[in-house]
């Protein structure tokens, strides 16, 4: 498949890589080719160093397979997002590029300064990728990106080879639950009573606690399988996966932090949850009472305020509707405010995730209380959950969606996430149904599609 273009591309590469350029990007046109076929294909030679993106409306899909470059930041303040900035700055300047560029994938951790997990070890406070090679889906067309930077041609050579074998005709394996262990569940409703203590003596306002689900299986879990359930299962919902050394970490988020494409940008304020219907009478019934109900509205409105005020402080002509809608994903339905606006000169897509991250959907009010509050009373290091994930390419623009409705999968195991956003009148009991709602999403996806 791509073995039309590949003498024409290594030809290319050898002549501008003897411009001792600090990176070669060169793209060329693909045969159509399914990018789950692509990522599979990955397995053996990438392990570990694959990613999966599809946004929301399927307009466009990237996975990445290798790594040319490694951004990486331990900085654990709001530095991680200027010094990731700096540097995709430097390798953009001193690529040669041929076609749309090079682009980056990858994430922050939710919080530095929270103790960290061994399970999370590979995951520092920001982390981005620029794939040796990366396949871009866009509409109806299929483009591959060749980067590099130090590896010979003699290498990469054998690598095109083997994405020659992608066939379209990957194996998906399944493997069985074999243990589902709620992790610290009662601690969890412990932290939820403390919470609302602190809200109504007036500490904070709102802060979003989350718990975790620990899953253990037969098999390995086969990632492409994983993702081929979410992107069946979950439309309407940013797919990713991002592999890191023996962990991945994987999810199907409905909820969009930052999108920039030029001077325009969107964003998005999700807060607000019921479960979907049984029926569509019920379904409705559901809707229109979380449409109205004080506590959920409560909850959705100061995530409105967030960010109509961080939006304006770098934005022009912000666009806010004055009323949610229902956003309605599988299992789950929440109140929903698309938010508009153009950027300032000068403003990066960097700048708008450090301001808007985390919003109180996943964080709370006021921000920085919230934050030292989960970090003090939740029974989790979250890690890369409910944290920015996305991409930037070469001309500074890109998406990131906040990663929730995620998990983060071992060989034979998986840590999932679910969390919810506590107001002054939270009863602990439904909010801890909520988050039984949040985990199917990827409870369903590793279970093999059983509901
Ligand atoms: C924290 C999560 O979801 C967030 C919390 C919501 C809520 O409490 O109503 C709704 C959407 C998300 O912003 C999660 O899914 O883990
Ligand atoms: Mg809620």
């Amino acid at each position: 498949m791509v073995t039309l273009y590949q003498n024409k591309v290594i030809d290319q590469l050898r002549d501008v890589l003897k411009k001792k350029q600090h990176m070669v990007s060169v793209t060329i046109k693909m045969e159509q080719i399914d990018p789950l076929d692509f990522f599979a294909a990955g397995e053996t030679l990438f392990h570990g160093q694959r990613f999966y993106w599809s946004d929301c409306l399927y307009e466009r899909t990237f996975v990445g397979l290798g790594h040319a470059h490694v951004i990486k930041s331990e900085e654990k303040t709001k530095k991680r997002f200027r010094e990731v900035e700096r540097e995709w700055k430097q390798i953009v300047e001193g690529a040669f590029i041929e076609g749309q560029g090079p682009l980056m994938f990858g994430g922050f951790s939710f919080d530095p300064l929270k103790q960290s997990d061994e399970h999370w070890s590979e995951y520092p406070a920001a982390q981005f990728v620029v794939p040796t090679f990366l396949l871009t889906k866009q509409r109806d067309e299929t483009w591959l990106t060749i980067n590099v930077v130090h590896e010979s041609l003699g290498q990469l050579e054998e690598m095109i080879d083997s994405l020659f074998h992608i066939r379209g005709e990957s194996e998906w394996h399944r493997t069985d639950v074999v243990e589902k262990e709620e992790v610290a569940r009662d601690r969890w409703i412990r932290a939820v009573h403390h919470a609302t203590d602190l809200i109504q003596s007036g500490m904070i306002e709102k802060v979003v606690l989350a718990r975790e689900l620990f899953l253990s299986f037969s098999h390995r879990i086969d990632r492409s399988y994983v993702l081929r359930a979410l992107r069946e299962q979950q439309s309407m919902s940013y797919i990713f996966a991002f592999e890191n050394g023996s962990t991945c970490f994987i999810g199907a988020s409905p909820e969009q932090l930052v999108r920039k494409n030029g001077h325009m940008c969107e964003t998005a304020c999700l807060a607000g949850s019921i479960r979907r219907g049984h029926t569509i009478k019920e379904d409705e019934e559901l809707g229109r009472w979380l449409l109205q109900d004080d506590k959920n509205r409560r909850e959705h409105a100061f995530v409105v305020d967030m960010i109509e005020q961080a939006m304006n402080e770098v934005c022009t002509e912000v666009f806010v509707p004055s009323e949610p809608t229902l956003l309605k994903m599988r299992h789950i339905q929440h109140l929903y405010t698309p938010v508009q606006a153009k950027t300032r000169e000068g403003i990066s897509i960097f700048s708008l995730v450090e301001r808007l991250h985390p919003t109180p959907a996943l964080g709370g009010f006021p921000k920085e209380k919230a934050v030292q509050t989960i970090r003090e009373i939740e029974p989790l290091d979250r890690g890369w959950y409910a944290a920015p994930i996305g991409w930037v390419d070469a001309n500074g623009n890109g998406e990131f969606a906040v990663a929730i409705r995620s998990a983060l999968l071992g060989d034979n195991e998986a840590h999932l996430f679910a969390g919810c956003g506590i107001v002054a009148h939270s009863d602990p009991h439904s909010e801890y149904e909520e988050t039984n709602v949040k985990f199917k999403p990827m409870l369903l996806a590793l279970e093999g599609g059983r509901e």
